[in-house]
């Protein structure tokens, strides 16, 4: 058995890895075995599981490919990636699951994919597949215009109570947008436009026809501390983006419609009261909503310009720094990315250092900050909302056991469905 020796755990404990196989054999001190790596003090952590990524295929392969956003994933720390449903064609059917599955073979790291609601869609058919989550369930309109109403959000939320699915909630409410913001033409109009409290009030409209139906729901890139607060009290879990804990409306001028996403960046304020409940434990888990768009169609008026940015490559990079820096412990790091998210979404072998886990690991060092660059990431929408930000990113990044990634070069091994692996 092969043996990574001399790691820095989050906690801080110096131990010795042994994997056999695609699994972690053992966790301690002086384990015998063939010499993998010698960590000499370096952090290992588990990869991160991101549950919220666009891969863009089928459909909108102009943006990404299961092997761009793969790769930028594996680059990035991520071992695990989750694929939402508003592709063209949308996740809404069985077919619409298998072509995607299919697809997502490619994939260098492992996945899940999600399945979604539109007027359209075909509960039975869709159900019998192994969906990671139904979801993202879109409450307003976003890139894909699967906006759904109350009555068929409520059948939706109701059915997968019954079929024991958790359910994934893009919260904001079209009806609460601020008409007055459409005079403008600046960046900063698309926050004046979709405002706080239509997060609020989708947040607190999920959680009640959850805790009517009794379904598991979790909302998806909680932007807003009203809306992380709205969250924890209705009893589900929250997810917040990278760019939610790092960019504000302060950073519009210079990101103008590259700055546009869905929910919008928030005041300075805001961040800040979000970043303190990622310190605090109130945030369950870092998502990243990576949704690549060309510089092309990005290149628009601000009403024009579709919304969403990159993020899957620099999100733990990101979160690294900010541990470096003291402003996060390593063991929060570690949980939102990889513990809590193996909890919620019930994957019992991902997520944690342990025996009998597979071996979804990431190596890094702490000291070694690099200037985020749009030109060395490996999405193929090539540019970042981070340019210039600081990022700790990883040596190597290694999924069941093979290296996905290490030192630039990418492993020719492929992921799997999470939803078919058995424990
Ligand atoms: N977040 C976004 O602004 N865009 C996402 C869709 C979404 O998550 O709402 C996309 O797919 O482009
Ligand atoms: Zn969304
Ligand atoms: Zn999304």
């Amino acid at each position: 058995m092969r043996v990574i020796r001399n790691a820095a755990l989050a906690d801080g404990r110096r131990v010795d890895v042994r994997l056999d196989g695609g699994r972690i054999d053992a966790v301690g001190d002086d384990l015998d075995g063939e010499l993998l790596v010698d960590a000499n003090g370096k952090r290992l952590l588990p990869g991160m599981i991101d549950v919220h990524v666009h891969f863009r295929q089928p459909g909108a392969s102009q943006k990404e490919t299961w092997t761009t956003g793969s790769q930028s994933a594996a680059a990035g720390g991520v071992t695990t990636v989750v694929d939402q449903p508003n592709t063209n064609p949308p996740t809404v059917t069985g077919a619409a699951f298998d072509e995607k599955d299919e697809l997502a073979s490619e994939s260098l790291v492992d996945y899940g994919v999600n399945g979604g609601v539109t007027e359209n869609w075909e509960p039975d058919s869709l159900f019998e597949r192994p969906l990671f989550a139904l979801g993202e369930v879109f409450l307003a309109d976003s890139t894909g215009n699967m906006g759904i109403d109350a009555a068929l959000f409520a059948a939706a939320v109701e059915r997968a109570a019954d079929e024991d699915v958790p359910v994934t909630v893009h919260a904001e409410d079209a009806d609460l947008f601020s008409e007055d913001a459409r005079e403008r033409s600046d960046a900063d109009a698309w926050s004046a436009y979709r405002t706080p409290e239509a997060e609020e009030a989708a947040v607190e409209r999920a959680v009640a026809v959850a805790e009517g139906s009794g379904a598991q729901v979790h909302i998806a890139h909680t932007s807003t501390p009203e809306g992380v607060d709205a969250a924890r009290a209705g009893g589900a879990t929250c997810e917040v983006t990278p760019h939610h804990l790092f960019l504000s409306r302060d950073d519009l001028p210079d990101l103008g419609t590259f700055g546009r996403m869905n929910p919008p960046l928030r005041s300075e304020e805001r961040r800040e009261a979000v970043f303190e409940r990622l310190q605090s434990g109130a945030v369950d888990v870092v998502a990243t909503d990576h949704a690549p768009h060309t510089r092309e169609e990005k290149d628009a008026g601000i009403w024009d310009a579709p919304s969403g940015v990159p993020g899957v490559e620099t999100a733990l990079p990101l979160l690294l720094n900010a541990a470096r820096e003291g402003e996060l412990s390593y063991e929060r790091v570690r949980d939102v990315t990889a513990a809590n998210p193996a909890r919620i979404f019930d994957l019992p072998r991902k997520g944690r250092i342990e025996a009998g886990r597979d071996a979804d690991l990431v190596l890094v060092d702490p000291e070694n900050v690099q200037e985020i660059r749009g030109d060395d990431l490996h999405s193929k929408c090539g540019w970042t909302p981070f340019e210039g930000f600081a990022g700790v990113f990883p040596e190597w990044t290694m999924v069941r056991g093979e290296f996905a990634y290490r030192e630039g070069k990418f492993g020719s091994a492929r992921g799997e469905n999470v939803r078919r692996q058995r424990s």
